[in-house]
């Protein structure tokens, strides 16, 4: 346990510290290779890393529709009524967030408008490198497809015999993706941003993944002939805000479920009760030894933190300063706490609200910044696949009206043309007036 007014500056830095940026320019130097290689050498070296890293015997990068549909039926009626339920809730969440257009007169005879139109093409992006993610092809399939984004293209890591889950295949199905490729990883990445012969480039690429995967994202994102991306998504953070009255067994189970995500995942509590800090660590060594994914947990419990703080505020405090990607509120008045957290992807209030909630089904998207990014960036919705743009139309009068304040601007900034592009037009409305 760490209390928290005790450590210096240096060690509450350590103590909020990401684990996977460790390594970084180990990962950065491997990925950037992995990206040089797809570039040279297109399918052969995608189908090469994923030989290497995936599916030792894979022949061929592509799922047809027919090897789609056929995964799709294996899928009991249990799960495929659970993913419907969860498809719903997601739908519905993510049409309410339709824009509407701005049309206004800003000033007399000028129109300006701001109006949303849908991405042409999308890379989604499943991981599967542990455990495939039907729910992340919700998060990401139900947005595209409600956003109207007319080319959906899904990667996913093969398992070692060559397929995908079946669970994913019924949700692409569900969501009207059709373009599916055998692939995962930072060449996954690069293949959609940088376009092989098999697989056309997107123009943004969303989904979370491991470090490689979010390293390969910021990478095809800085290059000019690269795609966009939604957001650095990495190994999956929680963080627990929860006083003396919180239940511990509550409390373990929301941290051992990030921690099972994977190695480098990581999970935090806070709180101004030592008691229930050590209870909540008995509790995590009791359910810990049941779970499937022990090896896994076990490790990524290495990086989880136990802060003690003297009061709810510096609990808070703390966890503004992490800006986790889930902020778990298990306080007795977390509506209250609410109003003082600056920075979280998402937020998971009161007792009854696990962050798994969250994770399939109540609605809101589970793709969410990691590593202290949602400090500046949003949680995933329905805008990150639209475009915005803005149109105007001035009238004659208009321009009659504000063109003389125009020209004195762009005077002001020794740009003749453009002072010209204004002075011309009206010159010819004066002569037209004249005659
Ligand atoms: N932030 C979010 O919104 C969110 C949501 C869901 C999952 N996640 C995170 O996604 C991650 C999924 O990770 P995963 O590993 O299970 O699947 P993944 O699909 O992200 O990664 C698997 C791929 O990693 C590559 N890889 C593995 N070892 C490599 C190596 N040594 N060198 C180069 N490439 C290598 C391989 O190409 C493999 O296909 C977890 O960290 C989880 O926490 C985050
Ligand atoms: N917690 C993950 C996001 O960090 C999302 C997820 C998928 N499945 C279970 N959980
Ligand atoms: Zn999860």
């Amino acid at each position: 346990m760490l209390i928290w007014n005790e450590l210096d500056t240096a060690a509450q830095r350590q103590a909020l510290a990401r684990p996977v940026l460790k390594n970084s320019s180990a990962l950065k130097q491997t990925v950037s290779e992995i990206l040089a290689d797809v570039e040279a050498e297109g399918d052969e070296a995608v189908l090469g890393f994923t030989r290497k890293f995936d599916c030792p015997g894979l022949t061929s990068l592509v799922l047809t529709s027919g090897q789609r549909d056929a995964l799709a039926n294996q899928v009991s009626d249990e799960v495929a009524q659970a993913i419907d339920t969860a498809f719903t809730n997601i739908k519905r969440f993510h049409e309410a967030q339709q824009p509407d257009d701005v049309v206004m007169t800003t000033s007399p005879g000028v129109t300006c408008e701001q109006r949303f139109v849908a991405l042409e093409s999308v890379g989604l992006y499943i991981p599967g490198g542990t455990a495939p993610l039907p729910s992340t092809a919700l998060m990401l399939g139900v947005p595209a497809m409600v956003a109207g984004v007319s080319r959906k293209v899904l990667c996913t890591p093969p398992s070692a015999d060559g397929t995908i889950a079946p669970e994913i295949a019924f949700v692409a199905k569900r969501c009207d993706i059709d373009e599916i490729y055998l692939c995962g990883g930072a060449q996954a990445i690069a293949a959609m941003a940088l376009g092989t012969d098999s697989i056309a480039q997107v123009d943004k690429i969303f989904g979370p993944g491991n470090s490689f995967v979010t390293e390969a994202k910021q990478q095809v994102s800085l290059r000019p002939d690269g795609a966009a991306i939604d957001m650095p998504a990495g190994p999956s953070e929680v963080l627990v805000l929860a006083d003396k009255d919180a239940n511990p067994a509550f409390v373990a189970s929301d941290l051992l479920s990030q921690a099972e995500h994977g190695t480098d995942s990581q999970s935090i509590l806070v709180s101004d009760s030592r008691t229930l800090i050590e209870q909540t660590q008995a509790e995590v060594e009791k359910q810990l030894s049941v779970l499937s994914r022990n090896e896994i947990t076990v490790l990524s419990m290495e990086n989880a933190r136990y802060i003690l703080t003297d009061d709810l505020n510096s609990a808070i405090e703390v966890s503004n300063r992490y800006a986790p990607e889930h902020l778990i509120v298990q306080v007795a008045e977390p509506r209250q706490a609410m109003g003082r957290i600056k920075h979280a992807g998402s937020v998971f209030l009161g007792p009854w609200s696990p962050e798994s909630a969250g994770d399939y089904a109540s609605g809101t998207n589970h793709v969410l910044p990691t590593y202290g990014y949602a400090k500046n960036y949003s949680s995933l919705g329905l805008l990150d696949f639209m475009r915005r743009f803005t149109v105007q139309e001035l009238t004659e009068d208009g321009l009659r009206q504000l063109g003389p304040q125009i020209m004195t601007l762009a005077a002001a900034e020794g740009l003749d043309a453009h002072e010209k592009a204004v002075g011309l037009r009206l010159k010819a409305l004066q002569e037209s007036g004249d005659e």
